[in-house]
């Protein structure tokens, strides 16, 4: 047993940390050995390393867990949310060197490994997410195996990463050509669904998963890294989906007939992103509803005019508190995000709708009198609560509502 083990996770392989202002972590490889540079952030998700690991918008992120066991459960093909993982290393306390889960079906350094992916173990993770806070995300490269040894080339590298101000990511994560996505919520032997349902809204039945698929409208999802549950909520909801790719113009777009757009998550800096800008103006203009999530959110401020900067360490947790103006009511969210729209900056018809309490920083728009709305943080969880759902009910009944009125 103990001669198996190591063969697949040999403790004596170096692994390594180096953060841009010189602070080294030592630790053991988990993973690919190599070399990955890359911003490191901090996520503080107690659950869902899988959906972490595997979101686009952590390209060219490096992530350490807050949590202190990751890996305990495996990794299955149910909690993917891109193709395969996503971010450029991980960086963990302790990784169980056995996993146990009836859905579990690979260790998760084997995993990493198989894509390339650089992760380190055994690293104080609280001293590092201490670091972060104080200092803010930085630059680090992360090695396993020979590199790890070289530890002033890994400070080197670290320090020629040249951050993600600036950065157009989109593209690189995005899907080459349009293609329909037919997959929703993950159902489990038992009956039990896995994610998608949100509070009751009253559309039981209308535009809801027990509507005969597409029946509620078509819609155009950008592709700027999308997250997979994304998908499949909009598609429990009755919704045909077609993914476009982040370069698709407002025209392309147009002529695909869509009853609605959505604006996904994804990598990088907004502001560079000029022509997806332009894009969704023209079809805000189109009086088609849209809804943007995360990066989506922020692409959609830039288009009517706002500005965007970026965040000390940003938010990436499933546990942010966020206040609905509307109501009042406070809601708990998933969030990943390290640029934010600046609220001093929004024209007058963008109204505020959603508020983090944790900094005060903006979390929700709308636009006033139209069907277009976006959100900060992750209505769709994976990981995280799911108490924003309410969001995909409110654009499936947009784009309901907007065929009513053009007789579809
Ligand atoms: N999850 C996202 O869409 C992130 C958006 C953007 N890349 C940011 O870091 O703010």
């Amino acid at each position: 047993m103990a001669a198996a083990l190591s063969r697949i996770d040999p403790p004596s392989t170096p692994g390594l940390l180096a953060l841009a202002d010189g602070t080294l972590f030592r630790g053991r490889a988990l993973a690919a050995e190599g070399r990955t540079c890359g911003e490191v952030v901090f996520n503080t998700a107690m659950t869902g390393y899988q959906e972490v690991v595997t979101d686009p918008s952590y390209h060219q992120q490096i992530v350490t867990l807050t949590a202190a066991h990751v890996g305990v459960v495996g990794v299955n093909p149910d909690d993917e949310e891109g193709r395969g993982p996503q971010v450029a290393g991980l960086v963990v306390r302790d990784a169980p060197r056995m996993f146990a889960s009836w859905r579990g079906r690979e260790d998760l350094g084997a995993y990493l490994r198989r894509a390339g992916v650089v992760a380190v173990a055994d690293i104080d993770t609280r001293r590092l997410t201490h670091l972060l806070r104080e200092r803010g995300a930085m630059a680090g490269c992360i090695a396993a195996g020979e590199a790890a040894r070289d530890e002033a080339a890994c400070v080197a590298a670290a320090r020629a990463f040249p951050g993600l101000q600036g950065a157009a990511l989109a593209e690189a994560v995005s899907v080459p050509e349009p293609a329909g996505w037919a997959a929703g919520s993950v159902r489990w032997l038992d009956g039990h669904v896995l994610e998608g349902r949100s509070e009751k809204t009253g559309l039981e039945g209308q535009v809801r998963g027990d509507m005969s698929p597409g029946a509620a409208g078509h819609v155009v999802a950008f592709d700027f890294g999308v997250k997979r549950n994304i998908l499949r909520l909009l598609v429990d909801r009755g919704l045909r989906v077609t993914v476009v790719p982040a370069a698709t113009t407002a025209a392309q777009a147009l002529a695909l007939r869509p009853d609605g757009i959505f604006l996904s998550n994804g990598p990088g800096d907004p502001e560079p992103l000029q022509a997806q800008q332009a894009a969704i103006r023209e079809l805000v203009g189109s009086g088609l509803p849209v809804f943007g999530i995360c990066l989506g959110h922020q692409l959609l401020c830039l288009a009517l005019g706002a500005r965007t900067f970026k965040m000390k360490f940003g938010h990436h947790g499933a546990n942010h508190p966020v206040r609905e103006l509307a109501t009042g009511r406070v809601l708990i969210t998933s969030q990943n995000h390290g640029f934010a729209a600046d609220p001093a900056t929004l024209p007058a018809e963008l109204r505020v709708t959603h508020v983090s309490l944790f900094d005060g920083s903006l979390q929700g728009v709308e636009l006033a009198g139209r069907p277009v709305f976006s959100f900060q943080g992750h209505p769709e969880a994976s990981p995280g609560p799911r108490e924003l759902a309410g969001l995909f009910d409110r654009f499936a009944r947009e784009v309901v509502a907007g065929r009513a009125a053009r007789g579809k």
